[in-house]
């Protein structure tokens, strides 16, 4: 599913338009028609409708629906609340259509009747602006989204919810507060983005005949099952263990202990063939208790950290992951230092080896193999120097421009975890759910994505399906035997056996 910006979209339209001699009129009768099909589906026929419809293109489909709606037998009110002089391209030929059905349309002459019309109402359409909406709202749109989220009817917004900007990026807008949205051809970025993803409510995606072999996808997209189908490796009947990949891990120290057995123990569930996990020695026999599998490198330590160097050959192992319960001593960043440098394979770092890594950006871009970085919205703020709100308003550009200077795959973890690649693909993984938001969950997402790597293919896929499997367990285990307020993060280790059984 690709997400795109208003610019894009516009480029779609002209494609449809200008190399397949699609109509915008088609365009937005099928468009009209398959919001109606969703609203049908819905609603009961009893239901009073009200479509407040504006003077662009998102008007235009508004005239489509409620025609439809009323072919179709529903109490509908349509609601012109732009001026006529206003209505403009192929919203004329649709309101004329609309007309010429023989319907009737509402003029915004009397507010006391809009108002009346609305409370009456059991479901409002937003069909004011689109993608089209710039600045904040004028008169009188800013007034209805007012009276509009006052109602305690059902709010369905067409393509987006009115008055929330289609790109990520601005801070200050007024919206409806819709309880469905429904897309029209593509997510637009700001269905994902922190602020503007509550006004959509819940989402539905419609299809309206765009010719997608002639469209430019914007590599922006969100990673589905059935793309974790086509790309999870295949476990082979001849296998060994070795075919699995030999995995290291390091990090865990005296109080944080945890954090490294449940990476460990989510790469073993998670199809990773050996593992050998480095830490502090006193940290051994915790870690070995809960992950029997894994076998150690015992570091040399100070207070229960990591101080020492790696003395064994790190030759031979096929990917690493660094930071998990490693602590922040001053010491922890010559040991990243000396795995970004020795480490001749994938690396992933994660948690506490992020803290020191702003020291360490040159030795990142220089490595010759392929660095994995996992913030979280406070670690990314830490990396680039800039505050949380900043980057959360822009995380698609926040992302890729990082990414990409510094040639890493990176890891932006949330409720829509942005991944992006070192050439600046960008994918998202809207899986999980509120039970993740409890310590320890990135420790596993860490575990998961580091087997991923492992098991070969290639990396964006890998980190993508791993994202993927670590929320699609949150949800099958609260949708089952858990609830969002009691999940673990070691439930969540022991319930990924459940999620991949769905894919075998
Ligand atoms: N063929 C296609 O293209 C297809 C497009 N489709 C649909 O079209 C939508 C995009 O349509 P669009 O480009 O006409 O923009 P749209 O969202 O209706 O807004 C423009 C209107 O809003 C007004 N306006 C703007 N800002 C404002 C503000 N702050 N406050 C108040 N008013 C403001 C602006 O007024 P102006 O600034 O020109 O005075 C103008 O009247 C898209 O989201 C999808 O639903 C589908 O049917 C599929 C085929
Ligand atoms: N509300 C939420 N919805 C979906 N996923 C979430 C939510 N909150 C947290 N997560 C996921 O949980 C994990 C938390 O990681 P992180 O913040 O690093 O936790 P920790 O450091 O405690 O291990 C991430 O994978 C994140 O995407
Ligand atoms: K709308």
């Amino acid at each position: 599913m690709d997400i795109v910006t208003a610019q894009e979209m516009y480029e779609w339209d002209q494609v449809a338009i200008k190399s397949a001699g699609i109509e915008g009129k088609i365009l937005m009768e099928s468009a009209g028609r398959a919001a109606a099909d969703v609203i049908e589906r819905r609603i009961p026929e009893h239901h009073k409708v009200v479509v407040l419809i504006g003077a662009g293109n998102n008007g235009g489909d508004g005239f489509v629906i409620a025609r439809t709606l009323l072919n179709r037998g529903y109490e509908v009110e349509a609601w012109q609340v732009a001026a006529d002089e206003k209505i403009s391209g192929d919203a004329i030929v649709h309101k004329e259509i609309f007309l010429a059905s023989g319907y009737s349309l509402f003029q915004l002459n009397d507010w006391d009747a809009l108002t009346q019309s609305l409370e009456k109402a059991d479901v409002i359409v937003d069909a004011m602006l689109g993608i089209g909406a710039k600045g904040p709202l004028r008169s009188p749109f800013n007034e209805i989204v007012e009276l509009v989220n006052k109602q305690n009817s059902c709010r369905i917004a067409v393509d987006l919810p009115t008055g929330v900007p289609a790109d990520e990026g601005i801070e200050e807008f007024d919206g409806v507060r819709a309880d469905l949205t429904v897309v029209i051809a593509a997510l637009k970025m700001s269905a994902v983005v922190q602020h503007t993803r509550p006004f959509y409510g819940e989402i539905e995606m419609v299809e309206i005949g765009l010719p997608v072999r002639k469209l430019r996808h914007p590599e922006r997209l969100v990673w589905q099952r059935h793309d974790v189908k086509r790309s999870l490796p295949e476990r082979m009947t001849n296998s060994h263990k070795g075919s699995h990949g030999k995995g290291l891990m390091v990090g865990g120290s005296d109080l944080m202990p945890g954090s490294i057995a449940m990476s460990a123990k989510a790469a073993l569930r998670s199809g990773a063939g050996l593992l050998t996990v480095a830490t502090a020695k006193e940290v051994i026999p915790s870690v070995s208790s809960y992950v029997q599998e894994a076998t150690f490198l015992a570091m040399s330590e100070t207070a229960g950290k990591i101080t020492g160097h790696i003395k064994d050959d790190l030759q031979g192992f096929d990917a690493a992951a660094v930071g998990m319960g490693l602590g922040r001593h001053p010491e922890a960043q010559e040991l990243i230092e000396e795995l970004l440098e020795q480490i001749e394979a994938p690396l992933l770092i994660d948690a506490d080896g992020l803290f020191h890594l702003k020291e360490l950006f040159d030795k990142v871009a220089q490595r010759p193999y392929p660095t994995i970085l996992t913030p979280h919205p406070g670690e990314f703020a830490r990396l680039l120097g800039k505050p949380i709100k900043t980057i959360m308003q822009s995380p698609f550009a926040y992302c890729r421009s990082f990414a990409c200077k510094h040639r890493v795959y990176l890891v932006l973890k949330g409720p829509a975890t942005i991944i992006t690649s070192p050439e600046g693909k960008q994918r998202v993984d809207l899986t999980g759910n509120a039970g993740l938001a409890k310590g320890g969950t990135g420790d596993v997402l860490s575990g998961i994505l580091l087997a991923m790597v492992l098991q070969g293919g290639s990396i964006l896929d890998g980190i993508s399906n791993g994202c993927f499997i670590h929320g699609t367990t949150a949800e099958l285990l609260t949708d089952e035997q858990h609830a969002m307020r009691d999940l673990l993060a070691t439930d969540v280790v022991e319930g990924l056996s459940q999620t991949f059984r769905t894919f075998s």
